[in-house]
């Protein structure tokens, strides 16, 4: 499947360490996965997840599902064991952490030159450097790393979460900039559905492809929120109808719905069309 073209509604983290998580997910109505051997694992569980998770990726069959690893940061003592380990499997990408510069980009791409990186987006510094990380010739996506950034800001979590929304939006910005997945941080209280929901409506009204997650009772919200609705659907396929008469009769904007429809909102209507029929593919 393209990776534009492919849906990052749902993004599971699963610890590398829990053996019995990594077989669940085979099952499990995910669009993506990220395999963690970073903050999900202790350091005395390094090595042994490092060799669980390799093992698995070789034989298990996670179907259409993206597979993304999450390693430790050059500046640990695993994560170069780390990049050695995942620099040849059939991945979607190694998911650097803490990304600070281009530059922490260039160091791990000397190391896994086949692989696509992503980026976790979570520290003051990086939310600075966005727009030059975006840019690196390697990254394919970026991930919003919420509960780190706070940590750094110092900040208090607020349901609206409005110390989030400059990082937020920087990320946002470059990402879309350089025409690159984005997805969101994810949401600590995995048992209050509603917050959950709240949450997801945020981070789609702003733009993002989808949330990252950490228990799979939060699939089924994420995939619903970040899903086009039947009510948009409707209105693509109208706005393209109306358009397409309009451009017969030699018009280049049509009226709908006491709206006008331009080529811009066409082009945004297909790709909501396209979204549509890559999410049936997922289930198919
Ligand atoms: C949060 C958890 C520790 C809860 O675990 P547990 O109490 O075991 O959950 P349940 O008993 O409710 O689990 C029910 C079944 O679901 C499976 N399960 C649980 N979590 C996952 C998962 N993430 N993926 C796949 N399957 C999962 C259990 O195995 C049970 O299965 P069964 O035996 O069939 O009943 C736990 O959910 C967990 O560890 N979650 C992931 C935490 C994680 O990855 N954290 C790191 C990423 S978040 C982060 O770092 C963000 C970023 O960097 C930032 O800065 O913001
Ligand atoms: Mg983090």
């Amino acid at each position: 499947m393209d990776s534009l073209a492919r849906p990052y509604r749902s993004v599971l983290y699963i610890p590398g360490s829990k053996e019995r998580a990594l077989e669940k997910a085979q099952g499990l109505p995910t669009d993506a996965i990220i395999f963690d051997l970073e903050d999900a694992v202790a350091p005395e569980e390094k090595a042994a997840a490092r060799a669980l998770l390799a093992a698995t990726l070789r034989t298990a069959d996670y179907g259409r599902r993206a597979r993304i690893v999450r390693v430790n940061g050059l500046d640990t003592d695993w994560g170069k064991a780390d990049l050695a380990a995942f620099a040849h499997l059939p991945l979607d990408a190694i998911l650097v952490p803490k990304v600070n510069s281009a530059a922490d980009l260039d160091a791990v791409a000397r190391l896994v030159p086949d692989q696509p990186l992503w980026a976790m987006m979570e520290t003051a510094r990086g939310m600075l450097n966005a727009a030059e990380i975006a840019a690196h010739p390697r990254l394919a996506g970026m991930v919003m790393g919420t509960n780190d950034l706070a940590r750094e800001l110092g900040s208090r979590n607020r349901a609206d979460r409005l110390p989030m929304l400059p990082g937020l939006g920087l990320c946002l910005l470059a990402a879309r900039a350089e025409g690159l997945v984005i997805v969101d941080g994810v949401y600590n209280a995995f048992k209050d559905e509603e917050g959950l929901r709240a949450e997801c409506e945020q981070g789609r009204d702003m733009g993002f492809d989808g949330k990252t997650l950490i228990h799979p009772a939060q699939l089924e919200i994420a995939n619903a929120g970040f899903a086009p609705s039947e009510a948009e659907l409707t209105l693509a396929r109208r706005q393209i109808e109306a358009f397409e008469v309009a451009s017969a009769a030699g018009q280049g904007v049509a009226v709908l719905d006491g709206k006008i429809v331009e080529n811009l909102h066409i082009v945004t209507a297909k790709a909501m069309l396209a979204k549509a029929e890559a999410i049936a593919a997922m289930a198919s």
